[in-house]
């Protein structure tokens, strides 16, 4: 049985699609970004002369806590990741978004694919990723 979530209290999915999809003994994860319950970006500030400063690092840790929360609410956590795909709009941000992932995991941990794409849906989003999760806990 699939069961298709839109987990309460995170950034509500600017489309028709769930959080989560958990089918099959696995958790599909959309692809998610730094965006905020309030839309804001986490990572991306605007100055009063209208300048935009984005960080790769402050984005790929909220990117990844929006993850972790997201599994938690179909009860499997960021331990139970088997695939990472995270898209970079630049791969001049590889160095810190790879920094910031390794302080959530290790050899151990998931698959991972890292691929630079044109654009993402937002244009203060530096990074997204979509994962998947094995339903691991009874
Ligand atoms: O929800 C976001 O902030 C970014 C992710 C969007 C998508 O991947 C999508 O709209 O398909």
């Amino acid at each position: 049985m699939a069961d298709a979530k839109v987990v309460p209290g995170k950034a509500v999915p600017r489309g028709r699609f769930p959080h989560v999809k958990v089918a099959g003994g696995f958790a599909y994860v959309s692809g998610t970004s730094s965006r905020l319950p309030d839309n804001t970006i986490a990572g991306a500030s605007v100055d009063e002369l209208g300048t935009t400063t984005l960080d790769i690092r402050v984005q790929t840790r909220a990117v990844l806590e929006n993850i972790r929360d997201i599994l938690e609410s179909v009860g499997a956590g960021l331990d139970d990741l088997v695939s990472v795909t995270a898209y970079l709009v630049s791969m001049n941000d590889f160095g810190g978004y790879n920094e910031v992932y390794g302080e959530f995991f290790d050899e151990t941990g998931p698959a991972r694919t890292t691929v630079a794409v044109h654009q993402l849906p937002h244009p203060q989003l530096l990074i997204e990723i979509q994962a998947v999760a094995a339903m691991s806990r009874s």
